[in-house]
């Protein structure tokens, strides 16, 4: 499928994951154009990947065919008026701003905007994000297959129903910082039982990558996989009463909850 000319408004963070991601499943970077007004940032995107970047949102909607929306959801009342002038229908607008409906969204248009809203993570930067992405009143299904297309080169994407995305927010959008903090302590805990921090971060590392690997190719439910790690009367079982006692589950799914409630205040300003 042909993307044509893929535009950026807002090049930090999660522009960034996705501008390598795709430049690495083969989007050629004349393709891709950002609109960022932080100088600095610009040319760091220009150095890195050989996209053209500017701070000009208006020139980039109008050369692209597709744009993706990557600013914080506080600047989308201020940067989306001045820049929805620019689209016509030929244009496809994919929203990545946590919880900014696509009905508010649709509100800065004329007529009938093509909106599709998606929930991407910063693993896409290697290639290996999990997305989620709803299409507003006026996408069609060829919209949907092309945000589709655009997230499958830098991960898994499903498709969900707009009222389920604050909680994706919560789960794959949010939780990279969590499994991150789990290689940190897990790795900090080698440290204490005296493992040098650049084998303890390794091993942490390898083994959050492993036991995710293995849910995905065994199929097997995460439960019946850590019982085959519990030997009886043996190490893990000791470990994992300490993480039961210190509500390691109860903390992460308040966790998840914590985040989609902040993503559907953030839908209401
Ligand atoms: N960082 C993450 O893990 C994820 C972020 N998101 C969403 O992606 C969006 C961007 O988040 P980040 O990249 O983390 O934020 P960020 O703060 O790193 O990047 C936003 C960029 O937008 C630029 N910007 C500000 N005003 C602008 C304007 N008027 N026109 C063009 N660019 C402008 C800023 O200079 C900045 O570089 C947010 O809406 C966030 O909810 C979604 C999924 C994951
Ligand atoms: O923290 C945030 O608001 C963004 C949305 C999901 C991940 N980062």
């Amino acid at each position: 499928m042909e993307l044509g000319n893929i535009g950026f408004i807002g090049g930090g963070n999660m522009g960034e994951a996705l501008i390598k991601g795709l430049i690495k499943s083969a989007i050629p970077a004349r393709n891709i154009r950002v609109a960022e007004p932080n100088e600095a940032r610009a040319r760091q995107l220009t150095e890195r990947y050989g996209v053209i970047c500017g701070s000009d949102g208006v020139e980039v909607v109008r050369q692209s065919d597709l744009v993706v929306l990557a600013i914080k959801p506080q600047i989308v009342p201020v940067a989306l008026p001045a820049i929805a002038g620019a689209f016509d229908d030929s244009k496809l607008l994919v929203s990545i701003a946590a919880g900014v409906t696509t009905a508010a969204l649709e509100v800065y248009f004329q007529g009938a905007p093509r909106v599709v809203r998606v929930m991407p993570n910063t693993p896409a930067l290697a290639g290996a994000g999990a997305a989620a992405l709803c299409s507003g009143a006026h996408a069609g299904k060829e919209d949907l297959s092309i945000a589709l297309h655009l997230f499958e080169g830098v991960g898994t994407v499903h498709v969900v129903s707009e009222s389920q995305l604050d909680a994706v927010t919560g789960l794959s959008g949010s939780g990279p910082a969590y499994v991150y903090m789990v290689i940190e302590a897990m790795a900090a805990g080698g440290v204490l039982e005296g493992l040098p921090m650049d084998t303890a971060l390794a091993l942490a590392t390898q083994t959050v990558l492993g036991a995710a690997q293995l849910v995905k190719e065994s199929g097997e439910h995460p439960a019946v996989l850590r019982d085959q790690v519990c030997s009886p009367g043996g190490t893990t079982i000791a470990a994992v009463k300490e993480l039961e006692e210190k509500g390691l589950r109860a903390a992460l799914i308040k966790a998840v909850s914590k985040a989609a409630k902040r993503s559907r205040e953030l839908g209401r300003n």
